[in-house]
């Protein structure tokens, strides 16, 4: 960078920036954050601040853009959200001490993976850091959540494993150690993840090994210790709560890809990207934001073991049998504040006394929680009960050390109870003792001069004063008082007693509030030696939430217990109902349906008319699989259920937006996905595969698919299609099964039944959803003419296409003008397209746009 400025403050400057040339540089003069050079006019642009310019006056002049520094945090945090970091520079001495430059330095590195969610809509949110590295066998993936300190590891054969779990895990930066390909690097860029390099730190560093100490895998550790060097270079402090790694394998949990989790709106709602109308809104009733972030990662999580499921369950059983304790406990958690990220803040030195008695008031909820959970009689609840330590230490020294009602600042006093340090107690005593000392002086003062309204006040410039009015100016012992300070209707005096005593309570105050500071942080430095305690009642607590949760949401929507059939692959789900749709559509509206698959049963294929509930029918069975698995109870009659290793689904158009691949190529790596991985215990969701294609094309695949999943396969199997032909595949695959979803005519109007029957659908009724979607009559009816061809004659055996022409032709034809070129051009359109090569909607999609070109030339 030229350096235009050589003058001390920005030679400072250069040489700071070079360290950080990727970061925004906030450089501290005074009560400003300044930005300098490219960093400015960059800044002014995206925070909309006045950009200015430095040294005005030479030819060079610097652009620069500054913000206060009380409201720094809004604007870093719209650059990290954007993608980009922040490096804070603030003056490590005070200004008026300091002999020279002022010492400055970076104190925090802040970046998309190490911010620290704050806004309380983010309260159930994590923000994951994750760390890759690249080695001969492999890839070691780990991550970590700054505000909570948890952390994972995992090893990855391959860097699509890599992106699916960057993805899932929604990272904004990762970490990344090795080489990255163009196709990688472009995959990065559309998920919009931040790439960082690895930093080493200098010295020993007691995190690193604490938090790798479980670690086996060599990958894993070297991702885990790159992850906390990372969070140690950019926080720049010691990290007390970062947790010990816990290792997973993918294959231990459901797999689902990000897109089948996307496909299934487990977290977000597909259409609007927002919580609402997901499985984790519905589900999410939870009391503390710990017990929401751990039901999220239920849901993209469910397990496979049916102990830890049922160990699940048969807490969720004794609340929902409880109402009372559920009651007491719901109530209890709503005192508990979010102990996780209390404790980070208390690691991270940025806690305050407010936050430390919010902990207290958290621990002080436990012990009812436990009372309650132990007068019961149940073994389930009494169990987890005693295993929880309610840390009742922590809040007696919390409780007894800090005020009701602190202050928010920790450094101008009022915090620290009495009795807490007898020399606190004593400069305390020094300072009432001198304000007693003010208050009889001024007694005393306006008896023997005899000014009745003379009184001693206190400001920051001049310390006490004794104050009298102009009209009693001529009483003031004059050889006792110096004058000070003139105001419009008073003077101000000073008497060398009262400076004597002032400077007694101004000491008294400044190291009483000192001393106090220096007892907040001892209390800090004493709880932080309970980290690890804190971060497993947190833990617990929140587990005890989501549990409770599931009661209530269980009981609130009549969600029954499903029990799991280990031995055999069987589905039997009584009057099933999907969670989601049911819950938004008025109530008793939506009809249940069965899912019923024995053994002998891999696939049903379903067929039934657009709108009739094929897809709602596929993704209930996914929903139901997913809740049972992270141990809730399901919407049905009843339900038993095998343990499902992975779902995969090719549903709906959620198109791959970040690969950039064609509806079609999406569809067939979806379709791959599944043919290559899927096993017997898994489960397969596929709509209407092959119409992104030519019918025939599609069709054929369609079928040949069908057949791999029935012969190389075998697992359960839900094939949604519009393809009939493929119905007849019953004869030949013995474990497929026809089913269709029933729908009626009534009037020459279509009546959905939303109900599954047995056998293939008699009929497509296409054209009468094109009717409901409120196509134009004509469209409809030429339609209807064509159908009724084409079954006539069997698609392939249309005539050519100039034969049909009389189905367009309008009849006032005859006799008409010559036609226009605009009217030829439609004619040759339909000369030439090839029926054959087009499903009926696409027919009349075209039909529709002819009719259009045919309105415009009018
Ligand atoms: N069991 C049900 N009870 C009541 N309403 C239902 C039921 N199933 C589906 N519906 C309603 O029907 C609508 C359409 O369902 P869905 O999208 O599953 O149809 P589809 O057969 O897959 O349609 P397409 O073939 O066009 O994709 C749903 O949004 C829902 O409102």
């Amino acid at each position: 960078m030229a350096k235009k400025d050589t003058t001390p403050m920005m030679k400072q400057y250069y040489e700071i920036k070079e360290q950080y040339p990727d970061a925004f540089l906030f450089y501290r003069v005074g009560d400003f954050y300044e930005l300098f050079e490219d960093d400015a006019i960059k800044g002014a642009q995206i925070l909309e601040l006045t950009l200015t310019h430095r040294s005005n006056k030479t030819k060079n002049p610097i652009p620069m853009a500054g913000v206060p520094h009380l409201a720094v945090d809004t604007y870093v945090n719209t650059l990290v959200e954007k993608g980009y970091k922040v490096a804070l520079c603030e003056q490590l001495e005070d200004p008026r001490k300091a002999k020279g430059m002022v010492k400055r330095g970076i104190i925090q590195l802040i970046t998309p993976g190490t911010m620290m969610q704050e806004r309380p809509d983010q309260a159930k949110d994590s923000n994951y850091l994750t760390s890759v590295i690249s080695t001969n066998s492999g890839f070691g993936l780990a991550y970590s959540d700054l505000s909570t300190g948890e952390t994972f590891s995992t090893h990855l054969a391959d860097f699509e494993g890599v992106a699916n779990e960057l993805l899932s895990l929604q990272t904004r930066e990762v970490v990344y150690n090795g080489h990255l390909t163009e196709a990688n690097k472009d995959f990065l860029k559309k998920a919009n993840i931040t790439v960082s390099e690895p930093v080493e730190v200098e010295g020993e560093h007691a995190e690193i090994s604490y938090v790798a100490q479980n670690l086996t895998d060599d990958a894993e550790i070297k991702a885990t210790k790159q992850l906390v060097a990372y969070l140690l270079s950019t926080q720049k402090r010691s990290l007390a709560h970062l947790q010990v790694a816990q290792s997973y394998e993918p294959t231990q949990y459901l797999q689902m890809s990000h897109t089948v989790q996307t496909n299934l709106e487990l977290i977000k709602s597909a259409k609007t990207a927002k919580k609402m109308g997901s499985l984790f809104w519905l589900l999410d009733k939870t009391s503390t934001a710990m017990g929401g972030r751990l039901l999220k990662s239920w849901i993209e999580r469910p397990l496979l073991s049916v102990s830890e499921i049922t160990r699940r369950q048969e807490m969720v059983q004794a609340l929902l049998d409880d109402y009372f304790t559920r009651e007491k406990v719901i109530d209890s958690l709503k005192g508990v504040y979010d102990l996780e990220r209390l404790t980070g803040r208390i690691a991270f030195g940025s806690v305050n006394a407010r936050e430390m008695l919010q902990l207290a008031h958290s621990l002080a909820a436990i012990p009812n929680i436990l009372d309650s959970l132990l007068e019961t009689n149940n073994p389930h609840l009494q169990n987890f009960a005693q295993q929880i330590d309610p840390l009742k230490g922590i809040h007696d020294l919390i409780v007894n050390t800090i005020v009701d009602n602190p202050p928010l600042s920790t450094t101008e006093g009022g915090l620290i109870r009495e009795d807490v340090s007898d020399q606190l107690d004593r400069y305390r005593d020094a300072m009432n003792n001198g304000k007693k000392w003010l208050s009889e002086m001024e007694s005393h003062e306006r008896e023997v001069t005899g000014i009745n309204n003379l009184k001693v006040g206190y400001n920051k410039v001049f310390g006490y004063y004794i104050e009298v009015t102009n009209s009693n100016k001529d009483k003031v012992p004059t050889d006792r008082y110096t004058r000070k300070q003139t105001l419009t209707n008073a003077e101000r005096y000073i008497t060398p007693d009262l400076k004597e005593h002032e400077s007694l309570i101004l000491e008294a105050e400044a190291k009483s509030t000192g001393l106090e500071y220096d007892l907040f942080v001892k209390l800090r430095e004493d709880v932080k030696k309970y980290i690890p305690a804190l971060q497993k009642l947190a833990k617990q607590i929140a587990s005890l939430d989501v549990l409770t949760n599931f009661a209530t949401v269980s009981e609130q929507n009549n969600y029954v217990r499903p029990s799991f059939a280990t031995d055999k692959q069987e589905i039997n789900v009584v009057n099933g109902r999907h969670p989601v749709v049911e819950q938004v559509m008025a109530a008793g509206s939506y009809i249940p349906n069965d899912i019923k698959m024995d053994q002998d049963t891999d696939i049903f294929l379903i067929t039934g008319p657009n709108m009739s509930g094929k897809s709602t029918y596929m993704r209930q069975m996914a929903l139901i699989a997913i809740m049972a698995q992270i141990g809730c109870f399901v919407p049905a009659d009843s339900a038993t259920l095998p343990i499902f290793d992975q779902i995969f689904t090719r549903i709906g158009a959620a198109d791959d937006l970040i690969s950039g691949q064609s509806t079609f190529m999406v569809e067939m790596s979806e379709a791959n996905d599944a043919l290559q991985h899927a096993t017997k215990r898994s489960l397969v969701l596929f709509d209407e595969i092959g119409r992104g294609t030519a019918t025939y094309d599609g069709m054929a695949l369609a079928g040949a698919i069908v057949k791999y999943l029935h012969d190389k396969v075998g697992a359960k199997t839900l094939f949604a299609t519009h393809y009939h032909e493929l119905t007849d595949l019953d004869q030949t695959l013995k474990h497929l099964k026809n089913i269709h979803v029933g729908a009626t005519e009534e009037n020459g109007k279509l009546i959905f039944l939303h109900k599954i029957l047995p056998g293939p659908a008699d009929q497509s009724y296409g054209i009468h959803v094109a009717q409901l979607a409120g196509l134009p009559h004509k469209v409809l009816r030429e339609a209807t003419t064509m159908l009724k061809r084409l079954e006539k004659q069997g698609a392939g055996e249309l005539q050519p296409a100039s034969e049909q022409l009389d189905l367009f032709v309008p009849e006032e034809s005859e006799g008409a003008p010559a036609i226009s070129d605009d009217e030829k051009d439609v004619l040759d359109d339909i000369q030439n397209v090839y029926l054959a090569d087009k499903t009926p909607l696409q027919v009349m999609e075209l039909v529709a746009q002819w009719q259009q070109e045919l309105k415009d030339k009018d």
